[in-house]
């Protein structure tokens, strides 16, 4: 029998760098390879700590997963969206009535701003892979009968490597248990949390134009901890807290790292949740979709939000008692709300509330 083009992977590869001069914002560099040593972890938090409080985004580097298999993970996510077919993507399509998003959306559903462009990206988001059958539905895509080994060992060891080592940062700048946070995100817990592969495809600079070259809406992730695997095509931006926008700069083996809604909530907004847009590439990274690799981790379907009864906190007057809402609710509330609608309007200075729970939604 033929070998199908289907399970032909091409190797990745990684677009160029740009030649055009940008305005980078500094990021905190965490060094995970200090992470075990005497007091590597306490050094860390300190350095976080100031990216969490402040504008938003760190890089960690030297978490322990070789390049090659993040390498590979970008070689497939190209290989899902182009070589398999719409059918084939569509068997399990996000459902965002019920603020579901897992699964595939596909490019150009919607229009953006109210005006006749179509968005340009398609997503496929994986859910996590545990020994039960809570995500066996999800599962029914073609693609896991091709790829399931490989998506799935490299889903747990981002859970293990990168985000509860995140967690117990958090905890620690906090003065919590160090558990506090990964408790409430344990992989085997279900939960929204998913592995995405997300293709933008380039516009006609025409289009662009009329949408104010926004390939993805300022806001903020809806989750607790987002992490974007190093992208070597520009366009993701940061909104300062002096209202500027600067680049994030690609950096090579790096993850570049967030905080969402959730996190937010739970450190009594001490934490911010990062403001952040998607523009159009510099002009010599527009021949080819940008490909992105992504890990969005979500509160534990039994998780309750509320302010983390934290020593700090507490001495800084961030502390207060709330009615505690249902964090795996707050965020299918936040995905239905951004993305139901047939246009992805701008909403800037539109709030999102839930509970007591209220988060700035659309920016300028
Ligand atoms: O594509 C990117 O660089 C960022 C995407 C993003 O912000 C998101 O999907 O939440
Ligand atoms: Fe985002």
């Amino acid at each position: 029998m033929p070998i199908s083009k289907r399970n032909v992977v091409q190797p990745w590869s990684r677009p160029k760098p740009t030649k055009e001069v940008l305005d980078y914002s500094e990021l905190v560099t965490i060094d995970f390879s200090k992470f075990d040593k005497p007091n590597g972890k306490f050094e860390l938090a300190k350095d976080l700590a100031e990216a969490l409080q402040y504008d938003g985004f760190w890089v960690v580097v030297n978490f322990g997963i070789p390049q090659d298999l993040i390498d590979r993970q970008f070689a497939l996510g190209k290989h899902f969206f182009n070589n398999y077919s719409l059918e084939e993507k569509s068997a399990k399509a996000c459902d965002f009535e019920n603020g579901d998003y897992f699964g595939y959306k596909k490019v150009g559903a919607k229009t953006v701003f109210g005006t006749a462009v179509r968005e340009n990206v398609e997503t496929f988001n994986m859910p996590k892979f545990t020994k039960d059958e809570t995500y066996k539905e999800l599962l029914k895509q073609p693609f896991y009968d091709d790829f399931y080994d490989e998506v799935s060992s490299f889903s747990r060891i981002t859970h293990d490597l990168l985000v509860k080592r995140l967690y117990q940062l958090f905890a620690i700048i906090l003065e919590l248990d160090e558990s506090y946070f990964a408790n409430k995100h344990d992989y085997d817990l279900p939960s929204d949390t998913h592995l995405r592969y997300m293709q933008y495809h380039p516009r006609s600079l025409e289009d662009d134009e009329r949408v104010e070259r926004i390939w993805s809406r300022a806001h903020t992730d809806f989750g607790s901890l987002t992490l974007l695997f190093n992208q070597e095509v520009n366009g993701l931006q940061l909104k300062l807290s002096d209202n500027s926008w600067k680049y994030v700069k690609p950096v090579y083996g790096g993850v570049i790292c967030n905080i969402g809604d959730t996190l937010n909530f739970w450190s009594g907004g001490y934490f911010k949740s990062t403001i952040h847009r998607v523009v159009r590439p510099p002009e010599d990274q527009l021949d080819e979709p940008r490909v992105g690799l992504f890990y969005f981790d979500r509160p534990g379907k039994t998780a309750d939000i509320e302010v983390a009864p934290s020593p700090l906190l507490k001495r800084l007057g961030l502390y207060n008692k709330v009615e505690p809402v249902n964090g795996h609710h707050y965020v299918r509330q936040r995905v239905k709300n951004y993305h139901e609608s047939s246009d992805y309007g701008k909403r800037a200075g539109e709030v999102f509330q839930v509970g007591q729970f209220k988060i700035q939604d659309g920016f300028d």
